[in-house]
C-alpha cells in the first residue's frame, strides 16, 4: 500500500504539489492522471526518496522509502528508460544492479525472461529501441520481486504495439496482487489501462474514483454557442460552473459545461440578457470531462481565444 498525506513540495515560490492525500491500493491499477506540470512525477519522486516533502508524507507499506530495509525489494520504479549504460549489455546492466542490492545472479535471467528481453540479452543496451530500454528498465524494476511498483509515463514515445504490451504488463502485475501506480496525462490512456484513478491538476487533488465513475460525468455535459461567448463564460463560471471553452468540429467556438443540464444553462443565460445561438446536451468525450474537472486547476482564463480539445494546459491557455 502507498499512501500520501498532506504532501506539498515547493519549488521556490512553485508549489508543485500541494496537501495532496489518497492511497494506492493493492491487486489495482492506479492511473495516477493530470496535465502537463500537475505534479505528477514530482509526487512520485517523493514516494522514491528522490525529492524531500516540504511538508507531508509518502510511505510505502507505513514507511518513507529512505527508512525502508530493503528498497529495490519493496518497490520497482520506471521513471526514465534512458540510463542504461550504453556500452552494457541488458544482462551486464541487471547484473551490475543486482549485485549492488545483494540479489542473486539467478534472478537477472529470470526478470529478462519476463519482460520477452532473452534473445537481446547479450547485446549493447545502447542499440535498444525506445521500447526495449522500457522493457530493460522494468527488468530492473522487478528484480527484488518487489510488491509495489511505479511508473511515470511509461507509454510516452512507444510504439502502438509497445503501448499495448505495457499496458498487459500492469494489468498482469496488479493481477499478482502488487500495487501499481502509473502516470499519464492521457486520459484515453489511463481509462484503458487503470481501474482506478487519482486526479489532480496544478498540484491538487480533483478526484480520487474508479474509472467508471470518472467517465460516467460524461453524461450530463451541455455545449453552447453564443455571439457574446466570452461574456457567457463569465456567467456560467461566476455560478460555480465548470467550463471549458473548446473549437466545435466545424471550427466554430464554443463552451462545454459539465454537471449540468441545458435549462440551467439556458436560464443562466436568458438572466444575463445573452443570446444563444446553440444549446445542446452531449455526451462529452472523455477529455473534455477531463478538462472541465481540471478546469480551475490549470486556470484558464475566461474570456481568451477559444482553445481545441487537447488536455494539455498549454493549449488551454493556462499557465504551466
Ligand atoms: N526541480 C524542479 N525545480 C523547479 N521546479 C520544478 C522542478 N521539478 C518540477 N518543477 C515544477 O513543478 C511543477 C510540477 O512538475 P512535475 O514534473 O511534477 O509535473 P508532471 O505532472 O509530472 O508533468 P510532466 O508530465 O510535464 O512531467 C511544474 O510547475 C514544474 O515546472
Amino acid at each position: 500500500m502507498l499512501t500520501v498525506e498532506k504532501l506539498t513540495k515547493d519549488f521556490g515560490r512553485t508549489r508543485a504539489v500541494d496537501d495532496l492525500s489518497f492511497h494506492v491500493r493493492p491487486g489495482v491499477v492506479t492511473g495516477f492522471l493530470g496535465p502537463n506540470g500537475a505534479g505528477k512525477s514530482t509526487t512520485m519522486r517523493m514516494m522514491l526518496g528522490l525529492d524531500r516533502p516540504t511538508s507531508g508524507t509518502a510511505t510505502i507499506d507505513g514507511r518513507p522509502y529512505r527508512e525502508l530495509d530493503h528498497p529495490l525489494r519493496q518497490v520497482g520504479a520506471l521513471l526514465d528508460a534512458g540510463w542504461v549504460h550504453p556500452n552494457r549489455s541488458a544482462r551486464s546492466h541487471l547484473r551490475w544492479m543486482a549485485a549492488s542490492s545483494s540479489i542473486p545472479a539467478r534472478r537477472v535471467d529470470e526478470v529478462i525472461e519476463m519482460v520477452g528481453l532473452t534473445s537481446v540479452a547479450t547485446k549493447r543496451a545502447g542499440g535498444f529501441s525506445l521500447g526495449m530500454k522500457q522493457r530493460l528498465g522494468l527488468a530492473g524494476a522487478l528484480l527484488g520481486d518487489p510488491h509495489t511498483l511505479l511508473f511515470d509515463e511509461p507509454v510516452n514515445g512507444l510504439d502502438p504495439e509497445g503501448i499495448v504490451w505495457i499496458r498487459n504488463f500492469m494489468r498482469h502485475l496488479a493481477g499478482q496482487g502488487r500495487t501499481v501506480l502509473v502516470s499519464s496525462h492521457l486520459l484515453t490512456e489511463m481509462s484503458l489501462t487503470a481501474d482506478h484513478l487519482v486526479v489532480i491538476g496544478q498540484g491538487r487533488l480533483i478526484a480520487d474514483c474508479s474509472v467508471g465513475e470518472f467517465t460516467s460525468r460524461a453524461s450530463s455535459s451541455v455545449r453552447v454557442r453564443s455571439p457574446r461567448l466570452p461574456d457567457l463564460h463569465r456567467v456560467l463560471a461566476e455560478a460555480g460552473l465548470n467550463v471549458v471553452p473548446l473549437t466545435a468540429s466545424d471550427g466554430r467556438p464554443a463552451l462545454t459545461v459539465a454537471d449540468v443540464t441545458t435549462d440551467q444553462v439556458g436560464d443562466l443565460a436568458g438572466q444575463a440578457g445573452i443570446a444563444l445561438h446553440e444549446l445542446t446536451g452531449t455526451s462529452a468525450s472523455l477529455e473534455e470531462v477531463f478538462m472541465s474537472m481540471t478546469a480551475g486547476a490549470v486556470q484558464y482564463q475566461g474570456g481568451g481565444p477559444p482553445a481545441g480539445p487537447g488536455i494539455d494546459p498549454r493549449t488551454q491557455g493556462g499557465p504551466r
